[in-house]
């Protein structure tokens, strides 16, 4: 049988026969033909070869008809077609090209010519050829021997081999050339490893145990593992992958079943596991699935959690935005040159607040109101309860890093350059961003004006401190803020660990996502042909950056002629009214009235607080100071300017030396069990009273070429 096989149905001679199942039944219906053809040729001088085998065959019939005589070379090699025929399948074929006389009918599968004369009808044949196929696969019983089909070896006939494919040999073939196509790579991507480790250990033991073995590595695996009869024998089912059916596990048990409960969606997963690992979790009181919504709504009735709406969104713009040049970016203030050694201490010392434990640091805690941020130096609460930390908390958002946390982005406006907008939302007052950047003195920042930016557009500097500069050429990302008349943003500078730090804070109204972050410049333009045209779309925009000059008129009219009252009032409205006067030409006959009211109405305040003696009366104290201060401020812009002609945009909004005073008498007084609160609220209302922003700017003057171009301002922190 297997000489048989070896014979027959293959192109060239193979020294291994082929086992497969198709060759079984390809054996089992061309063995009749074949048996025929042994059967007339028996006596003849037995064949060396297919070739042979054909000759005999074609010579022992006679030619079956005249045709004309084809060419060799035009006919058809029969060992190269590969046609496909129903009749093949449906067993009834008359295989190929006969030759007259040959008895077709004894080469169907339902002629009486099986071997040994064996006259079992072809019921019984096709029974037996079925079970033959349905038999398992192995050298000790092939299903030939079944059916009683077997040719010994000595016995080997050489016939007549069929050049048409049986059906099973089709369905190898395709198999083998999609393998073919699919080659090795295409096999591997189909085996799991542990699939190629067993078939390599497999194939190891085939080659060892059974060399002969052709065809298929998991045929070849199946019939070494004894998986005899397998569905999977079938070398098409052999490259598929078994199915899994997804399940979907949350349709039961929620969105977020198998989501691990320290899963942070803001975090990158690298992160997440960086903080899975490092926190040590209670694993017990842990649940898998989420609480029914009765429960969830006891834990937070127990646990309490405050109602968001809407939820935190991040926003990113979508990739492709224009973005600024390369800017040197440093999110630290930076003391350059002779600065750090001109910078002193604070004169202030830290005092605690004086918060309890019961109300926590809220927003009565002193040291917020004196813009003094705590620590653990002066917080009275801790830092549990401390919620005036802002600085620590930004501190906090950077150090975990992501663009959600940063919260803030570069984009491009349509007619005031670069701008910057939030990407996420932020609570009423809650800080975004620091405004960093180089500390310098003022002569390095006229050096800086006269040299280095002598051919810039833009400044980025800010009067920061003790009359030093902030320049965020290097600086954060705040230095791309734009201005608004109604911005929904401020600048606030406030004492940190002792030193003066400057940050933008959200607004009344809160930040939502996509919003362009702005805050009022009070954009002091210094001479009137330098002030620049606002363009921030606001419904109140005054139309330049600062105030309106009419404004400027109105106040500098109430100065002149209101009373004291209406004068304190003003001052207490911010110094705005006072460095007014030179954002607009302002005639030297006001100017020099102004000066005159302001030195008469300080005075008067100063000498009534002298009388006053120990008694403290904050807001006029405050209010003294702060007149004080704003002259000072004043004459430092004004000899500022008139040196070196630079512009200057400041901003303050900073306690005075008066309320801290009150500060630390409140406190020092809240033992007091009589009235502690009404001290306390005073302080506040001192403090409150300073809380007005003084930003002031001041467009560059003529310094030669440069300093003339509009648009050129740097912008300084002042003290008030
Ligand atoms: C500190 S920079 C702000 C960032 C600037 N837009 C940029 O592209 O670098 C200040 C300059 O921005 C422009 N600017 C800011 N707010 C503006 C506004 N509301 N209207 C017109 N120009 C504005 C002015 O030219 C101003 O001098």
């Amino acid at each position: 049988m297997l000489s048989f096989l070896q014979n027959f149905g293959k192109r060239k001679p193979s020294s291994q026969p082929i086992l497969t199942r198709s060759d079984s039944l390809d054996s089992a219906m061309l063995s009749t033909t074949n048996d025929s053809v042994s059967k007339a040729d028996k006596d003849s001088t037995p064949a060396t070869s297919t070739a042979d085998t054909s000759s005999i065959a074609f010579e022992t019939t006679p030619k079956p008809r005249e045709r004309p005589e084809r060419s060799r070379s035009l006919r058809p090699s029969r060992s190269n077609i590969s046609s496909y025929n129903e009749n093949v399948l449906s067993g009834s074929a008359k295989h190929g090209y006969r030759k007259k006389g040959v008895d077709t009918a004894s080469r169907a599968v339902s002629g009486e010519t099986l071997v040994d004369g064996t006259t079992d009808s072809p019921t019984s044949f096709l029974h037996q050829t079925t079970q033959g196929l349905n038999q398992g696969w192995s050298l000790g019983s092939l299903p030939g021997d079944n059916l009683n089909m077997s040719v010994k070896t000595e016995d080997r006939v050489t016939r007549r081999k069929s050049t048409r494919l049986s059906v099973f040999e089709f369905a190898s073939s395709v198999v083998e050339q999609t393998k073919t196509v699919l080659g090795k790579r295409g096999r591997e991507t189909t085996q799991t490893p542990v699939m190629k480790q067993e078939m390599g250990q497999s194939a190891v033991t085939l080659n060892a145990e059974t060399p002969s073995f052709e065809g298929p590595v998991t045929k070849r695996l199946r019939l070494a593992n004894g998986f005899e009869d397998s569905p999977s024998l079938s070398p098409l089912r052999a490259t598929r992958k078994p199915s899994i059916r997804p399940v979907k596990r949350w349709l039961s048990q929620g969105l977020y079943v198998g989501q691990d409960p320290d899963f942070d969606p803001r975090l990158t997963t690298a992160k997440n596991k960086l903080k899975k690992a490092n926190t040590k979790r209670v694993t017990s009181q842990r649940r898998s699935v989420l609480p029914m919504p009765m429960f969830a709504g006891q834990r937070n009735l127990e646990t309490g959690r405050n109602f968001k709406l809407p939820f935190d969104v991040f926003s990113p713009l979508p990739p492709g935005q224009p973005k600024p040049d390369e800017w040197k970016k440093t999110h630290k203030n930076v003391f350059i040159g002779d600065a750090a050694a001109v910078w002193r201490k604070s004169r202030f010392e830290a005092s605690r607040c004086v918060c309890t434990l019961e109300s926590g640091c809220d927003h009565s805690c002193l040291n917020r109101h004196m813009f003094y941020e705590c620590d653990d130096t002066n917080c009275n609460v801790g830092q549990d309860l401390c919620t005036n930390r802002s600085f620590a908390g930004l501190k906090q958002r950077h150090k975990k890093g992501g663009k959600y946390n940063i919260g803030v982005e570069v984009i491009k406006t349509a007619d005031r350059g670069y701008g910057v907008r939030s990407n996420r939302t932020f609570e009423p007052h809650q800080i975004i961003v620091e405004y960093t950047g180089e500390i310098i003195t003022q002569d390095e920042c006229d050096d800086r004006m006269e040299n280095r930016y002598k051919d810039n557009e833009c400044f980025y500097l800010m009067e920061f401190d003790q009359r030093m500069i902030l320049d965020a050429t290097r600086g954060s990302i705040a230095r791309f803020i734009n201005h608004s008349c109604e911005p929904n943003c401020e600048m606030i500078k406030m004492t940190v660990a002792g030193k003066p730090r400057m940050a933008l804070f959200a607004g009344e109204n809160g930040i939502m996502t996509g919003e362009e972050l702005t805050y009022d410049y009070n954009f002091n333009p210094y001479s009137v042909k330098n002030v620049q045209q606002c363009r921030c779309g606001a419904p109140t925009c005054r139309g330049v950056l600062g105030p309106k000059p009419k404004e400027i008129k109105d106040a500098l009219k109430s100065l002149t002629t209101g009373g004291k009252r209406k004068l304190q009032q003003a001052i207490e409205d911010g110094i705005q009214t006072v460095t007014k006067k030179r954002k607009i030409n302002i005639p030297t006959g006001v100017r020099n009235a102004l000066s005159n009211v302001k030195a008469q109405t300080t005075g008067t305040l100063a000498t009534k607080r002298t009388a006053r003696g120990a008694e403290p009366d904050a807001d006029k104290k405050d209010s003294v100071k702060m007149s004080l201060r704003r002259s000072k401020s004043t004459s430092m812009l004004e000899k500022s300017s008139s040196k070196t002609k630079t512009a200057v945009n400041t901003y303050s909004r900073r306690r005075s030396t008066a309320t801290l005073a009150l500060k630390e008498e409140a406190v020092e007084e809240d033992g007091d069990d009589d009235h502690p609160m009404s001290r306390r609220s005073s302080v506040k209302a001192a403090a409150n009273s300073v809380r007005k922003n003084v930003v002031r700017t001041v467009k560059r003057g003529g310094r030669g070429a440069a300093g003339g171009r509009s648009g050129k301002s740097i912008r300084v922190i002042e003290d008030a």
